[in-house]
């Protein structure tokens, strides 16, 4: 390893090493195990290819990886060798792979879920391809000025990206816009404009280097790269016109998270990558010389979301177009290859194009969804249709044309067939199943919480990397105070490494023996942040008053972006940094209470948080949440969850048991009940002085003093309308935030319901969601010869 780092630094980067940066460090260090990645990469690609395995296509306009270099070195077991060769080189492992920028193409949730899947699948040995878009930028960059949200375009290919495989052979036309003509039942697409799809390949190996699948993401290049006659009329602009064009489908990712955009280059993104995939998976399928009517048994792809729903019509068109299938033989083989996951709820979430700009950007699309329409209809008259007041609906779109949908949570997808799909649900009772979301306990406890992950090997030895259920070796120790006393001490050294970052980077100080209380996520009023803010003023007020009435001193961490054009959101970022200003400046409280919000939360700073908190938030209105991913990380970290019966925090509290976890807040149920009554949040606030007190310092400008007129609107929004029932589950939640309290002081008692939940998380590992979605929905196994390795 020492001389490959030294060969790379000098060959592939031209310095010695007295005069290399960290970045050239970094780079010398990810092309040596970048080598030994590819050792293992071809071997499983070429095994693929001979044994015909059917395939795993799983399309994402979003793949939130995060660092690589250090989830590479663990999942080859080159930790220690690669950690001893810098050291003997005088250089720092740790300072080195945090020069690496976060790849982070996807906006929260969705995104990660899909980087977690890779990991499962190519750790299962499941043949696999990840599909996505190459952006140019990815999630913007956060940063406070004078606490409000300003966004920064993020920068991460201005340094060489050096886990991608550029592969300028693979190449594909995508066309848009024009019209069609229909010669002798031919159709004919004429389209307006034409960009080139060109691949970049990352690889993924999974544990131990036992296989390897490929991340593909497309990149858009212009037919004609440049005018040279424009050039020389001295028409500079034009002359480089169809490049821009080009470049600008894939220039950024649209930072929304639950608000479908509606903008026609969001709609011509999610068929860039959705044609250019198709195309790839059919030349692949035909190369082997098999007969597209088998396409089914090679091929799995699943949707994840609407956004690459587009993949239906555009199967079918061509199966129907080139290949001279008919259209309801195409459909229904399109169906047997196309599976959908559903990740929301929130109608302002689900993509519904208006269908002139459909028909405008993809003419031969839209004929074809009216022939599933057609279809559709035929076969099921009255059934909710794809065509409405319109609009082209993405979800009933991907629900038609695919043979298994899937909720992310076994309340979610209950919610599913009572609510969004109930009358599809009707028609085809067999679709619908549940796939439970899973997290990669490789990157979410192995890689970023060693002390934890070192002591828990040492006890039952490391075959949880691979098989989460192992944990539950560790429930007997729940009793062992020698083992609990290790178990605080590996949170604690957590507690200690995140206080110095926090003092470093901002400059603030937080005790280590206090509560860690963390709340990251993105922004939204359905997960209620707003809520904890609220909850941290009550106890701001009460600690003012009774200063020694023996208070469990806390740290309350916030973390997340809002999506830009999320007014609401920006404002609740303003007040928890307004708000925070006014506590941590409290020389009353001071060792009682204080508020961290650091900037531009991302995958990196979740590993960092997630293993020294204490205490997880996981507070959305119930039945807002689809499942959420937060709350698996820091249960299997050993953090205690507060939490309403939303998403997988259900059964989460099914495995950990209700006695280690701290539920508080209305059911799904009863919240669509509380609905019917409406003034519900004014019976509330009447009956909390508690509630009435800080809506008041608020409204007073006891945060904004310089503004005191600041959040009138966002108080009002409480009183008119609180459509996420904060005002319905406060109390409840300052009451089981006092509970929290009182068991924090128990250290021995807190100590067994923590390393409990750690013990109980074997469930929410990603390979076992993949091995359900291989069952139900996939039908494809790990290879043999991974599966007995
Ligand atoms: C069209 C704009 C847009 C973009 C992304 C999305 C995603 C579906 C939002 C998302 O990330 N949903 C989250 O998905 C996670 C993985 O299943 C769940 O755990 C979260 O509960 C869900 O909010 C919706 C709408």
């Amino acid at each position: 390893m020492k001389n490959d780092i030294l060969r790379h630094l000098r060959y592939g980067l031209g310095k010695d090493a007295a005069h290399s940066s960290t970045y050239d460090w970094r780079m010398a260090l990810s092309r040596a195990l970048r080598d030994r990645m590819v050792d293992h990469w071809i071997p499983s690609t070429q095994a693929a290819y001979k044994s015909k395995s059917k395939r795993v296509y799983y399309l994402s306009m979003e793949f939130l990886i995060g660092r690589l270099v250090e989830d590479m070195a663990s999942n080859l077991g080159l930790v220690d060798e690669a950690r001893a060769a810098l050291s003997d080189l005088g250089q720092d492992y740790d300072l080195i792979v945090k020069d690496e920028p976060d790849a982070a193409l996807g906006n929260g949730g969705l995104g990660r879920l899909a980087a977690c899947f890779m990991d499962s699948l190519a750790t299962l040995g499941i043949p696999a391809m990840g599909y996505g878009i190459r952006y140019e930028h990815g999630l913007f960059e956060q940063d406070f000025v004078e606490g409000q949200q300003v966004e920064r375009p993020e920068t991460w290919l201005q340094q060489d990206h050096i886990w991608e495989f550029e592969r300028p052979e693979v190449e594909y036309r995508i066309t848009f816009g024009g019209h069609v003509e229909h010669h002798h039942d031919k159709a004919h697409w004429h389209p307006g404009e034409t960009v080139l799809a060109t691949a970049y390949d990352t690889p993924v190996i999974g544990w131990k280097g036992r296989w390897g699948n490929t991340l593909r993401l497309w990149a858009a290049q212009p037919v004609k790269v440049f005018d040279l006659a424009s050039f020389n009329r001295g028409d500079y602009l034009s002359a480089s016109r169809s490049e821009a064009l080009a470049r600008t489908i894939c220039r950024v990712l649209y930072p929304d998270d639950t608000t479908e955009t509606g903008k026609e280059l969001r709609l011509k993104q999610e068929y860039f990558f959705t044609s250019a995939s198709i195309q790839d998976l059919i030349r692949r399928f035909m190369s082997d010389g098999g007969d597209i009517r088998n396409l089914p048994d090679a091929a799995a792809i699943q949707l994840n979301d609407t956004h690459p729903a587009i993949a239906g019509p555009e199967l079918i068109r061509l199966l129907v177009d080139d290949h001279g299938l008919k259209m309801d033989e195409a459909m229904a083989l399109a169906r047997r290859c196309l599976g959908y996951t559903n990740h929301t709820l929130l109608p302002e979430a689900l993509e519904r194009w208006p269908e002139w700009l459909f028909g405008r950007v993809l003419p031969r699309h839209l004929e074809i969804v009216r022939e599933i329409e057609d279809d559709h209809q035929r076969r099921f008259p009255g059934s909710p249709r794809i065509l409405e007041h319109g609009n082209v609906c993405m979800g009933e779109l991907a629900f038609i044309m695919a043979h298994k949908v899937n909720g992310v949570s076994a309340l979610h997808t209950e919610l599913v067939k009572q609510t969004v799909f109930a009358d599809l649900h009707k028609l085809h009772p067999q679709r619908i199943v549940n796939e439970t979301n899973g997290i990669t306990q490789r990157r979410w406890l192995k890689t970023c919480n060693p002390a934890l992950s070192t002591l828990i090997t040492g006890q039952i030895g490391d075959g949880w990397i691979t098989d989460l259920d192992e944990l539950a070796k560790l429930k007997p120790l729940s009793g062992d105070a020698q083992f609990k006393d290790a178990f605080m001490a590996a949170k604690r050294s957590n507690k200690e490494r995140l206080s110095n970052w926090v003092k470093a980077e901002m400059g603030i100080d937080i005790d280590p023996a206090a509560m860690f209380d963390v709340q990251i996520k993105r922004i939204h009023e359905y997960k209620r942040q707003h809520m904890n803010i609220l909850e941290t003023i009550a106890l701001w007020n009460e600690m003012k008053a009774r200063p020694d009435a023996g208070w469990t001193p806390r740290v309350k961490i916030f973390g997340g972006k809002a999506a830009p054009g999320y007014y609401v959101a920006k404002e609740i970022i303003h007040l928890i940094n307004d708000v925070a200003a006014t506590i941590n400046n409290d020389p009353v409280t001071k060792d009682l209470l204080k508020v961290v919000y650091p900037p531009n939360y991302n995958v990196t700073m979740a590993e960092m948080l997630i293993p020294a908190a204490d205490l997880s938030e996981q507070i959305s209105t119930a039945g807002k949440e689809a499942s959420g991913t937060g709350n698996m990380k820091f249960a299997l970290n050993g953090a205690l969850t507060i939490g309403t019966l939303d998403g997988a925090n259900v059964e989460i509290r099914e495995h950990v048991g209700a006695e280690n976890f701290f539920l508080f807040g209305l059911t799904a149920d009863e919240v669509m009940e509380r609905r019917t009554h409406p003034g519900y949040a004014r019976a509330a606030i009447d009956a909390s002085p508690r509630m009435q007190r800080i809506f008041g310092q608020i409204v007073e400008g006891r945060f904004s003093p310089q503004d005191p007129s600041r959040y009138h609107g966002l108080v009002g929004t409480f009183y008119d309308s609180d459509y996420f029932l904060v005002t319905c589950d406060f109390d409840s939640y300052y009451d089981t935030q006092r509970r929290a309290d009182e068991a924090f002081k128990n250290e021995r008692n807190w100590a067994a319901m923590a390393l409990t939940n750690t013990a109980s998380m074997g469930f929410f590992s990603s390979d076992r969601t993949i091995k359900g979605y291989a069952k139900d929905i996939w039908h494809v196994g790990p290879r043999p010869d991974v599966a007995e390795a």
